[in-house]
């Protein structure tokens, strides 16, 4: 059976993929009623409303009983994933589904989970997924990395479905960068929206934020042709493009004048680029890399600076060659 841990959008559209077609999966919810509402009604009202889930998922909010699951899908926000996945039992291989940075200590999910999990072996799921349109069978293709070429065909045979199409990497930290840098240029993207700079300057973004990525993501051991697939540029495109993107809409908000604090307040949801921007930062600086648009971003979010301030700040840096 598989188990995934997290009932928010993206690990209840999970849950719904791979139990289309019987398979049982159990569901671990964090809040009670979320629990009740999917094992009562077949819906998730909380985070993923008005879709119908299938009968062979069952909600549960006992973490220990992942245990019994000989593949856990590990879908928390990431600053909660450490936590969590010290409390599921057992070695089962788990796929880490969360994009972000953790916090304090600037680790990637899978040097998190090598903590937390010591024995488990550890894949990534990562790419342009929209929870809605996964759970509404809408066709998507992500990148699966694991270092264990085997493991990772393995865990693709056992999660694909016909419209839900994994592509093989070993290029873990590759995945996972590509994953965490975006939800903060997503942010970037939306300040563009909701300040109206329009599409040139929206397009400016993405391909200089493409390059802040790749920068990054090669100081620390990525792959380029990973930073330039489905879980890099791809889901870059797809989220700095829509306001379904939680991070895009967060940075309209900016963009339209509105204070992060007040923009993050008493949201359920989970925005991770504005957990990921200041821990993003202070990576980029321990291995020299120049990220000025994630520090734009931070500047922002942290109130130190307004739009058109960081506007002008970031075309008057001096010209420089368009290379990475
Ligand atoms: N939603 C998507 O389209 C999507 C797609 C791909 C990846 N992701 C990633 O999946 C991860 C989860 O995002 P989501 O969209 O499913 O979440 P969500 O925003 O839909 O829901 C918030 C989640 O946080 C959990 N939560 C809140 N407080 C908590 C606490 N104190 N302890 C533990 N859990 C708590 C809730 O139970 C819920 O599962 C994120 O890293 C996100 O970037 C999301
Ligand atoms: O809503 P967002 O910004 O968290 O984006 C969701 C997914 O990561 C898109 O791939």
């Amino acid at each position: 059976m598989i188990g995934i841990l997290g009932a928010g959008a993206w690990g209840t559209a999970l849950a719904q993929v791979i139990a289309q077609d019987g398979e049982p999966v159990l569901l671990w919810a964090f809040e009670p009623e979320v629990v009740a509402a999917i094992n009562e009604t077949r819906r998730n009202p909380v985070y993923l409303p008005d879709r119908p889930l299938s009968d062979t998922i069952r909600a549960t909010g006992d973490l220990e009983a992942l245990g019994a699951c000989d593949l856990v899908l590990v879908v928390p926000p990431a600053q909660h994933l450490r936590g969590l996945l010290a409390q599921v039992p057992g070695t089962a291989p788990r796929i880490l589904c969360a994009k972000g940075i953790e916090a304090g200590t600037g680790m990637l999910m899978s040097e998190v989970a090598a903590e937390a999990a010591p024995g488990a072996p550890v894949a990534v799921l990562s790419g342009p997924t929209f929870a809605h349109e996964v759970a509404d069978g809408l066709p998507t293709a992500v990148t699966l990395a694991c270092e264990d070429a085997a493991l990772g065909g393995m865990l693709a045979g056992r999660i694909a479905r016909p419209g839900f199409r994994p592509y093989l990497s070993d290029d873990v930290i590759g995945a996972e960068i590509g994953g965490a840098v975006k939800n903060v240029l997503a942010i970037a993207c939306g300040v563009v929206e909701g300040a109206g700079l329009g599409q040139n300057a929206r397009a400016a973004l993405i391909g200089r934020g493409f390059a802040e990525m790749t920068r990054f993501g090669l100081a620390r051991g990525a792959r380029s042709e990973t930073l330039a697939g489905l879980s890099g540029l791809g889901d870059l495109v797809l989220t700095c493009s829509s306001v379904s993107s939680r991070n895009f809409s967060l940075g309209r908000g900016l963009g339209l004048g509105q204070s992060a604090a007040a923009l993050l307040a008493d949201r359920r949801t989970v925005a991770e680029g504005a957990s990921t921007a200041p821990v993003l930062e202070q990576a980029a600086a321990k291995v020299g890399v120049d990220m000025p648009i994630v520090s734009a971003v931070c500047a922002l979010l942290a109130g130190r600076l307004g739009v058109q301030e960081v506007v002008d700040r970031l075309l008057a840096r001096p010209l420089k060659s368009e290379t990475v």
